[in-house]
Order: C-alpha cells, then structure tokens, then sequence
C-alpha cells in the first residue's frame, strides 16, 4: 500500500488583471494531478517554475485545499480532515521550505524552533526539552552546545539543518521538502543532499521532493514526475524519465540542462555498484 496517494487534484487561483475595468479570470494551477509515494522512497516533482509544483506539494502537505480529488495517507482520506485526525497528519507529514530564515522565528531559540511542533502535539519528550533539542542537532550535524541560539547566528546551511531538524522532531513518514536546497551554493547544496539522504536511510521515510534543478532531482530520486502547466506529463523511476523520456516536454526539459554534475554522477554510480 502507498504512504500517501494524490488522487486528481486540482486547484484554481482567480486572477485579475491590470486597470479599473480588468476582468477576474480563473487560472488552473494544478489540473488533475495524481502520484503516489510508498513507504521509503524519494518522489521528486520537477517542472519549470509556475508549473504547479509548490501548490502540489502544498495540496499534498494539506497546506492548501484543493477544489476537486483527493489526498490519502496511509490509507485514511485526509482531504477534509479536521481536529485529532488533522493533527495525525500534521505528525507524519512535515514541511521544509526552501528559505530556511523566513521559515524560522528570529525572535525563537533553536531549542524552542526544533522543538515547536512537539509543544504543538502536546508531546513532552522524554529527557526534556533541551536534550530532545540537543540530539536532534546532532542528528543533523549541528552542534548540540549552540541550541540556544538565535538563527542570524548560522548560515543558510546551517540554518536549513535546524529547518529539517524541525522536521525530524516528530519523526515523521514523509517529509515534503519544497525547493529546500535550491537557495544554497553549490557545494552547501550537496552536504545538505547528503545529509537528507543519510537520515532516510537511518528512519526509513518518504520524502517528495519538488525542484527545478534536475541534477540535484537525479541524486535523490528513486522516482520522478514532470509537471508541465499544472498537469504531469510524465512519471517514471528516474533512470526511465533521465535516460529513455517519452513526453516531448521531458525532453525539451532535459535538452536545456547545462550539465549533470559530473562528480554527483561518479558518485552515485559508486554507491549503486558497491
Ligand atoms: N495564491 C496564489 N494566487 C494566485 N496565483 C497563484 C497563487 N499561488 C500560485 N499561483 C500561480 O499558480 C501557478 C503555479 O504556481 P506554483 O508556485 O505552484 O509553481 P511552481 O512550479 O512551484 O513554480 P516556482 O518554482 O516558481 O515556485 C503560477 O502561475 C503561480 O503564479
């Protein structure tokens, strides 16, 4: 059984446009969308910008509600979910955006921002506060002793292993990172990768993954859908979608990449070899 199921969902925006006497319009910015994620794996949503993507995934993290279809997460329709089952949800599923600052309280300790979503559950973690704080920085390579700090004190990158902390402090099923690396340079990018894949295979969860950059896409991904305004045009595991694409927009996608980072590529190989 899949761990979550997004079964044809579509959102609408109205839209103005400019003047006095402009016309509202509806704008279709994700048109019968459907994927489903199992237990473990890495679905990453790739498409260019304003394709639907950051309003799939807000759909899926129950952030948005969508007009028609439905979200399904293990097995339980949450689509309308209110209440206790809302809050089950909101355990399993956590978000990390893509600018770890606006995401997180300036005015908050570390301690206080990782820890949020358990005082939000009403959960009291065993060893206290501080010490929950403290491992889950380690966990994300961070040093424990600097919890109670504020986040101008860190870097970008460092700023996002607090946001994923957060995330982890539930230990959720499925974690939705939105465009979460795409802010950092280059080689930060890749630590943060590294580490995102590290604590999959340490709790085992699902992330969908939703980027523009495809060379990042194929060294987390097990599967990959494209989107193309507001619809998915192709979904396949990601050596079908990077080595053999079917859909003319996958490949006008593909075709515009400067390059796959060599050095992720030999890796990669590396570790599927051994
Ligand atoms: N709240 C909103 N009101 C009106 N239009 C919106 C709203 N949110 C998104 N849109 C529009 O819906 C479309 C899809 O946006 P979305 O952010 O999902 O795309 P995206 O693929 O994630 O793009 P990006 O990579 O730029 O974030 C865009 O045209 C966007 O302008």
């Amino acid at each position: 059984m899949s761990l979550l199921e997004v079964r044809g969902v579509t959102k609408e925006f109205v839209t103005r446009g400019e003047g006095a006497m402009a016309r509202k319009s509806v704008f279709t910015a994700v048109d019968k969308v459907s994927f489903e994620v199992a237990l473990g794996e890495t679905l990453s949503i790739v498409g260019e910008s304003g394709s639907g993507k950051s309003t799939t995934a807000r759909i899926a993290a129950r952030l948005l509600d969508p007009i028609g279809g439905s979200v399904v997460f293990d097995g339980q329709d949450v689509t309308r979910a209110r209440g206790k089952d809302l809050a089950r949800f909101r355990n399993n599923v956590q978000v990390v955006f893509q600018d770890p600052f606006s995401s997180l309280n300036p005015r908050y300790t570390v301690e206080r921002i990782v820890t949020a979503p358990l005082t939000y559950q009403g959960i009291t973690p065993k060893g206290g506060r501080q010490a929950y704080a403290q491992e889950l920085m380690e966990r994300v390579g961070l040093n424990p002793d600097h919890c109670r700090r504020y986040p101008a004190q860190f870097s970008g990158g460092q700023a996002q292993r607090i946001g994923i902390a957060r995330a982890l402090a539930v230990n959720p099923k499925l974690v939705i990172c939105d465009e979460a690396v795409s802010a950092l340079d280059v080689s930060i990018q890749a630590q943060v990768l590294e580490l995102l894949m590290r604590l999959q295979r340490e709790s085992g969860f699902s992330y969908v993954f939703i980027a523009h950059d495809l060379a990042v896409v194929r060294q987390i991904s097990q599967r990959v859908a494209v989107m193309n305004r507001g619809r998915i045009v192709e979904l396949g595991t990601r050596d079908q979608v990077f080595g053999a694409p079917r859909d003319e927009y996958t490949k006008t996608l593909l075709a515009a990449v400067p390059r796959i980072n060599p050095e992720w590529d030999a890796k990669r190989r590396q570790k599927e070899a051994t």
